[in-house]
Parts: C-alpha cells; structure tokens; sequence
C-alpha cells in the first residue's frame, strides 16, 4: 500500500513495547510528539497497546496509561494484532526468548540489545529468515548514528578493510569530563548514569564489553563474519588518570577509548580499548557522549560518521527509523549476509609507539630510570617523550617509547616491579599514530 493510499485507509499498526526506561520513554515520547510528521511520511498511525516492564508502580518519565503496562511479555508475543516488536529491555536473557518467540510468530523485530545481538546474533537473524520477517537494528550501535544502515545499504560494490570508532558514550563523556573539567572517575562516571547514557551495570561501559559486542555487530555486518566477543582484544578505561591525559596531551595525543577491526593477510586484528591518539586525527575531537565511526573502503575511501552515542533521543531516533523504515517497506533493500560463519583469526591490534606511565618505589627512582632506558635500548626501543612528576617521595614517569611491542613492555616492566623498584601498577597504552595505512595500500590496487 502507498503511503497515501495508507493515509486514505486511515491505517493503524499495533506495536509491542518491551522495556520502558531510558530508551523506551524516549521512544514513547517521539510516538507522542512527533505522531502527526510519522503518520504524514508513513501513512501510519501508531498504537502501543502493551508495555513490558518489572515494576508497573515505578514512577516513569512518561506518561502512559497503567492498563498499557503489563508483566507477561506473552500479552505482547500472543496478541495477534501486534505486527512489530520493539525491545529496548537489554541483557540475553530474557529477551533472547521473547524474541525468538516474536519472530516466529511472524511479527517483525527491532532492538537496541548489542549484547544480545553479539552473543545471539545468527539465531535470531535465522529466525527472521525463516519466517520471513526483518530483524532490525540500528540502535544498537552507536545511538543515532546511521551505522548499521550504512554497512547493510550503501556499501553494495565496495570492500571494507577497516572500521574504527568511539562507540561508547559513557566512556567518552568520562574521558572528556576528566580531561575538560578536572572531574574524578567516579564523579564523571555518576554524572554519565544520571544523563542515561550508562548500561544498567556500567562494567559494560567503563570495561569495554558495550563496546566489543558493537564491534563484533559491526565487523559482522562489514566482513561477513560471525565474531566470538571473547576473541576480541578488550581494555577498560578504569585505570586511567587524570594525569595520563594531562601528559597524553603534552605530547600531541589525546585518550580515547577506540574500538577497531581490521583486515590483514593475517587475518582479522580487533581490538577495543583506551589508545593515544593524535591530535590532528579525526576521532580526536569527538568528544563527550558523541560517538563517531570511520569506515574505510576501497571504492568509496574513506567515510566518518558522528553523533550522539547514547541517551534517551539519540537511541529513540535510531528505533523510530527502523520502525518507520517497516512501515515505508523499505526494510527489503537492506542486505542480509550478516551472520554468516566463516574462517577468520582474530588478532590484536599492532602498534609501534606506546605511552607507559610508572610510578617509582621511594628511593627508587635514578636506579629505575636508568635501568628501564638500558633494556629498552638493548631490545631496539628508544624513548622518545618522557616527562616525570614528584609526588610524596616518589616519581610518576609518562614516557612514549618507540619500536617494542606492548608484550616486551610489559615484560620490563613487570621486571622492574619483581625487583621492588616499582610502587604501583603501571600503564600500558598503544599510540596509534597512522591511520588505516593497510586500507588505503589495498584501496589504492582496485
Ligand atoms: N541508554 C542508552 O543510551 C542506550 C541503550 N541501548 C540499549 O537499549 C536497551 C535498554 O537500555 P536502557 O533503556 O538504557 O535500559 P533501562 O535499564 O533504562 O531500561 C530497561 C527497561 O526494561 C525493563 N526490563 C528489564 N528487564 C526486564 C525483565 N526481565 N522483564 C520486564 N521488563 C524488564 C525495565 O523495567 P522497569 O522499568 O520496570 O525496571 C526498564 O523499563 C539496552 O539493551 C541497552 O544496551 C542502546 C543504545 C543506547
Ligand atoms: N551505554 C552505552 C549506551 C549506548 O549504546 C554507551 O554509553 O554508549
């Protein structure tokens, strides 16, 4: 049916809400607010019958009415007039088993749950399939950036060799909150929870799992492969401090949580975690919840995507496109070779310049000094930024060392701590100071 014609028809579609917190209020509200341009560009007036929650006697940040509320997801699964399936709960469990119930039953599915998708991905897409419904997606990475839509419906004759991104908001506000304002960990971490930005259990966030099950959706839609999220080299930000983006700064970099994923002849490098980038890249300036994702290809080349990366519209505005995109019938044109199993090596990402942060035992610090600068030379390295800072009798050291790989730093430093010349754990961070220089060898053979 046209959309005009659907307008004519004064056509209604029933949707089932699964979760009604940050995301699903959002979603609630754009229903609500933006009803009169969906139904103009669609032809569709929306209803939402039913709402699964926990607790329908929890205050909500939206007004729906009590009987909308309900506990039994079968009231959603069941009812025969509900034609799509929105699922902003989270977690696998349990709405890997309303979903599959969903699709089954013939109702289309769309969801923000990057955890499930990363962990459960091929069984629901298959049994979209079967039933010949869509299972749509675009929240689930980075917020309101078109990613998904991107990968699955624009790259049609292009490869993609590399996708890097910041695809977590939580850490991102974080970073930038602890750099721009002074702000603590904790502080910055508080601040991210209230704005609605953090997962429900924010080690999702702050450990980089958010941002590995994103990685492992994107790398599955770009190279057609299904990637375990324990085969992805993961970091946190937790150890991170203020004084790491204080130096990381004076040295020409700033800290940004990176999530990349890369084809060599080797095979498959990802990686998520907390890397020194310089300031003159282009992820350098994204900062607070804003997300950003290149995708480097070789028709095409290179292609950036930035927005917010979380809260409560950014995430609605994805779930809203995809429902409208149903409701357009354009879902078809999207390509479906996600999800498909094929040989692949995941290794970690290589970098030749790395930021290392050591702090000195008391009375320590000539000897560790000399002794660290002695085997780093000896192994082929050389330091080449070093500052250091006086601290209670002890000495904080931020060097970038050139040419050793990150295991044979950690191996000297793990020396240094075994002979008592160290007083805390150090850090280890990789400097990614090219970009892409693989993708464009290859871009450049088409
Ligand atoms: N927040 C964000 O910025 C973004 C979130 N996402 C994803 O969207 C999803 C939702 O996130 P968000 O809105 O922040 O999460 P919230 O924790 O704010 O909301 C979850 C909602 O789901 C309901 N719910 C959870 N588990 C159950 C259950 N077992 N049975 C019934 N209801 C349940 C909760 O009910 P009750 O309210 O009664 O407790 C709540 O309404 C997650 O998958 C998240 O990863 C994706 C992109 C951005
Ligand atoms: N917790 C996530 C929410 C969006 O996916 C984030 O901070 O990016």
């Amino acid at each position: 049916m046209s959309n005009e014609t659907a307008v004519k028809a004064n056509k209604t579609v029933r949707v089932g809400l699964l979760g009604l917190g940050t995301v699903g209020s959002g979603v609630m509200k754009v229903l609500l607010h933006q009803q009169a341009l969906i139904k103009e560009r669609t032809g569709y007036r929306i209803e939402v019958p039913h709402i699964l929650v926990r607790d329908p006697k929890k205050k909500r940040k939206v007004k729906v009415f009590p009987e909308q509320l309900t506990t039994d997801a079968d009231r959603i699964v069941d009812d025969q007039d509900i034609s799509i399936v929105i699922e902003v709960m989270g977690g696998v469990e349990p709405a890997r088993t309303i979903l599959l119930k969903a699709l089954r039953s013939g109702k289309h599915v769309i969801t923000a749950n990057k955890e499930l998708l990363a962990k459960h991905g091929s069984e629901l897409m298959k049994a979209a399939q079967e039933s010949g419904v869509q299972l749509l997606f675009e929240a689930s990475v980075a917020g309101g950036i078109p990613v998904i839509r991107f990968l699955q419906g624009y790259l049609t004759a292009n490869r993609v060799y590399e996708i890097s991104g910041i695809l977590n908001g939580t850490t991102n506000y974080i970073l930038t909150k602890m750099e721009q304002t002074g702000q603590t960990f904790a502080e910055a971490l508080a601040e991210a929870q209230e704005l609605g930005y953090a997962e429900a259990d924010p080690t999702d966030d702050v450990e980089g799992y958010d941002a590995a099950y994103k990685l492992a959706i994107l790398t599955n839609l770009a190279f057609d492969v299904e990637v375990p999220v324990s085969d992805i080299f993961r970091e946190g930000i937790k150890e991170i401090r203020p004084i790491d983006l204080g130096w990381a700064r004076e040295f020409g970099y700033v800290i940004k949580l990176l999530a990349r994923s890369r084809k060599t002849e080797r095979g498959i490098e990802l990686s998520v975690g907390p890397c020194l980038l310089p300031l003159s890249h282009p992820l350098a300036r994204v900062h607070d919840v804003f997300n950003a994702v290149t995708v480097y290809s070789d028709v095409v080349g290179d292609v950036t995507l930035v927005g917010k990366g979380a809260g409560e519209y950014p995430t609605a505005s994805a779930v809203i496109e995809d429902l409208t995109a149903l409701l357009r019938q354009s879902g078809q044109v999207l390509r479906t070779t996600c999800w498909q199993t094929s040989s692949h090596r995941c290794l970690e990402t290589e970098s030749s310049r790395f930021f290392i942060r050591f702090t000195s035992a008391e009375q320590e610090s000539q000897q560790l000094e000399q002794q660290l600068k002695r085997v780093i030379a000896e192994w082929g390295g050389r330091v080449i930024h070093q500052v250091k800072k006086e601290a209670l009798g002890k000495e904080n050291f931020g060097w970038i060392v050139q040419n050793l790989p990150r295991k044979r730093l950690i191996e000297l430093l793990d020396q240094a701590s075994a002979n008592g010349l160290l007083s805390q754990q150090p850090l280890v961070l990789p400097c990614l100071d090219q970009v892409a220089t693989q993708s464009r060898k290859l871009a450049s053979a088409i």
